[in-house]
């Protein structure tokens, strides 16, 4: 008999019928709902889980007591009780690398739109208000030769380093817990304290996981600590910043300006004050949204899932030790 799975995300038909060749699939397109008491219904005797930003708690996991695997299709994994999957002996699984330049791509375009206001300005053309020679209104700020500070220079971090540097002449400054000797040699990447590079940067990239350590890592002390001109880019996770003192750093100009892909409430409420503000560019969590690359991280996250109920070690684990253990 095959292990069953259930998907709770839309995935190409070609990703589908792979992993039907291994599994009895249960299909949910476009759950809105995790309380859906078919879906909990299924997850009785489901083996493998496989979708994205589902919370994966202790109340879902005890729904699902065949569980084997829990394969995310997103490299954050900031959704999963890590401590509690392992505890149960259940494998989890994230989708990283495929993803990493498609997201430095829309984290740089977040950059530049920012700081040359190319949002802003389209809806100045199209809404008929261009009527005489543009002057300082129309005005924006340089991104090459500037100062990128990036908060969390991992994967994506790096390539957005790759960029700033080979394509904009940036200098690089970034702050992890670990050296990132590679950002070093390649990029001239500098590495400081927080304090250090949040005062020297013109752009403040923020790219680590959410963790304990990193929720609300960036608050009013630290919008402070910025350059009056700063622009901020978030996309990493809503709950990396503390939301509210965000408004008040933009709205009373402490910093210049940001870029958004991430909020703490997806979708966001459309009566966020964060949406009345002028000085921001706001994405709806779009860093790996390409058709190519959706593709792949749908590819890797089926490979995770099959390998996982057939006995072979899944690609991208994120508990390893699991595999010694089961
Ligand atoms: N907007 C979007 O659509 C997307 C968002 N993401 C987000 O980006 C995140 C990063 O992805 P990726 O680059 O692949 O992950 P990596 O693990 O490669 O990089 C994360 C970096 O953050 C650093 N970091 C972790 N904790 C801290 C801390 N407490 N203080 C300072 N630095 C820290 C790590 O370095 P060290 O361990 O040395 O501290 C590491 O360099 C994801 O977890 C996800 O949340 C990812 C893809 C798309
Ligand atoms: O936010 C997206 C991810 O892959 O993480």
């Amino acid at each position: 008999m095959k292990p069953k799975a259930v998907i709770y995300k839309k995935i190409p038909e070609s990703v589908l019928s792979v992993i039907k060749e291994s599994c009895d699939v249960s299909y949910y397109e476009n759950l809105q709902d995790y309380s859906d008491p078919e879906f909990l219904e299924d997850l009785k005797d489901a083996q493998g889980l496989m979708g994205s930003s589902l919370p994966i708690t202790k109340e879902l996991l005890d729904h699902a007591p065949m569980l084997k695997i829990v394969c995310n299709i997103s490299v954050g994994y900031n959704n999963f009780d890590i401590e509690e999957l392992s505890k149960r002996g259940i494998m989890a699984t994230n989708t990283p690398d495929v993803l990493t330049d498609t997201t430095a791509d829309l984290l740089f375009g977040l950059i530049l739109s920012a700081a040359r206001r190319i949002a802003e300005l389209d809806s100045f053309v199209k809404e008929g208000r261009w009527n005489k020679l543009i002057g300082e209104d129309c005005f924006g700020v340089d991104v090459h030769h500037k100062t990128l500070g990036i908060i969390g220079m991992g994967r994506i971090g790096s390539a957005i380093a790759k960029r700033a540097h080979l394509g904009f002449d940036m200098d690089i400054l970034y702050h992890n817990r670990t050296n990132n000797e590679a950002a070093e040699t390649l990029y001239r990447a500098q590495k400081c304290e927080l304090d250090e590079l949040l005062a020297k940067s013109d752009f403040v990239c923020l790219m680590t996981p959410l963790s304990a350590e990193t929720k609300h890592l960036i608050g009013l002390r630290e919008f402070k600590q910025m350059k009056k001109s700063a622009v901020f880019i978030n996309g990493s996770r809503g709950e990396t910043v503390n939301e509210d003192d965000m408004i008040e750093a933009l709205s009373s100009r402490i910093i210049a300006g940001a870029g958004l892909d991430v909020y703490t409430q997806e979708p966001i409420n459309p009566d966020n004050r964060l949406l009345k503000l002028k000085n921001i560019v706001t994405l709806p969590h779009i860093g790996s949204a390409t058709s190519e690359t959706r593709t792949k991280m749908a590819v890797l996250a089926a490979k995770n899932l099959v390998n996982g109920l057939t006995g072979k070690t899944p690609p991208s684990i994120i508990n390893p030790i699991i595999l010694h253990t089961r």
